[in-house]
């Protein structure tokens, strides 16, 4: 099957989609796709491809132009020579988003901060909350997986995240046989653990509360942990938590006299930001705004560090129960609701650790992955 498409050069991204006039519709995975290496005839790119034999497939070229090829430094991802294409693939953990890199063959990121900045642009990218990398394991662990926030900086951990990671494996057929594995993240080693009913469980390790390591300027208690601490956040007092769950995160379940904050109500654009660029917050700070529903149940917003008003944080969601429990507002075991679905968060008190159950999925938000083809211009 021949594909061909008419874009504009100088071309450097290609987003092939797949469309079908067929109701049902399967799409080969993504690795069974065999693609050849496109060729460029004047405005006409071609592909051809033994992989689609549904009459009714055809598949579409649009390009996106990252950059001009002229001025692609010589060491971009965009002018690798190998097979011409980079494969990317999007996952969601409750729609919180990722664009995952198969980086299993370097440790040195395919995809530099500022691309990943490009890629992740809703209105002229792929459009994700940020860009994973599954790479080599590193001391002793199996894997490494580092992370780019849609605004490029790099956080040390993402629980939604390390789900879709572990998914991602999974789906690359590269679990062995095992359930779980260890991950190599800027929090530390993470234990994924694939369910049964197709959630993922992830050890997420001990909570940091010592204010220093969050890190936060706010004044501590005597145990150097700050726990229902009043700030002042342009002009209004809020109570805060600070929780580290390997990143900074600020929990507040109201403002100063509040009862119970009613967090459908809080305009995030106009308030995250001022939390995450706090002067109490050195490496800015995720924010969690929460809603006691019981000592079980909680609700909650939140407002990213490097990636604003998000469906889902997983970090975030554990970082709410620890300190739900340090204001005796719950229980250990907490059914966490997030705007794009529940988490189920343990913090477990014979280890200390934190436990997150949640759903990890491939993006259907394309009706098909996403297949990428990065193509350097003729
Ligand atoms: N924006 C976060 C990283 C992603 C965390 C969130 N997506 C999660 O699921 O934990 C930060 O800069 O700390």
């Amino acid at each position: 099957m021949t594909i061909t498409g008419i874009v504009s050069s100088p071309i450097t991204y290609l987003n092939l989609r797949s469309h079908t006039t067929a109701s049902s519709f399967s799409f080969p995975p993504i690795n069974s796709l065999k693609l050849s290496s496109p060729t460029l005839q004047s405005n006409t790119i071609t592909f051809t491809t033994t992989s689609l034999r549904n009459p009714n497939s055809r598949l579409s070229v649009s390009a996106i132009s990252l950059s001009s090829q002229e001025n692609v430094s010589q060491t971009s991802f965009l002018d690798r020579r190998e097979s011409g294409v980079l494969h990317f693939v999007k996952y969601h953990g409750l729609g919180n988003d990722f664009i995952m890199v198969n980086n299993l063959d370097s440790m040195e990121p395919k995809v530099t901060p500022e691309q990943a900045v490009k890629l992740c642009d809703r209105n002229f990218g792929i459009g994700a909350d940020g860009v994973i990398f599954a790479m080599p394991g590193w001391s002793g662990a199996d894997y490494t997986m580092r992370i780019f926030n849609s605004d490029g900086s790099e956080p040390e951990m993402c629980g939604n995240g390390v789900r879709c990671f572990a998914k991602f494996i999974s789906d690359l057929n590269c679990l062995n046989g095992r359930q779980s594995f260890t991950v190599h993240t800027g929090a530390g080693l993470i234990i994924p653990e694939m369910q049964h009913d197709g959630k993922v469980k992830v050890d997420m390790g001990e909570p940091v509360l010592k204010a220093s390591d969050v890190p936060t300027k706010i004044p501590p208690n005597k145990d150097q942990s700050v726990v229902k601490t009043k700030i002042e956040v342009d002009g209004v007092n809020w109570n805060v938590t600070c929780v580290s769950m390997g990143n900074p995160h600020c929990v507040t379940f109201g403002r100063e006299g509040d009862q119970n904050l009613v967090v459908d109500e809080l305009n995030l654009a106009e308030i995250g930001p001022k939390f995450e660029h706090h002067k109490l917050f050195p490496a800015r700070t995720n924010t969690e705004f929460v809603q006691v529903f019981s000592r079980s149940h909680l609700k909650m917003r939140v407002w990213e560090r490097g990636a604003g008003a998000t469906l889902a944080c997983g970090t975030g969601a554990c970082a709410v129960v620890v300190a739900a429990i340090l204001e005796g507002r719950s229980e250990r075991n907490c059914t966490v609701d997030l705007p794009g679905g529940p988490l189920e968060i343990e913090w477990r008190e014979d280890d200390n650790h934190v436990y997150m159950t949640g759903p990890a999925e491939l993006a259907k938000s394309k009706a098909v992955p996403v297949l990428l083809i990065l193509a350097h211009a003729a």
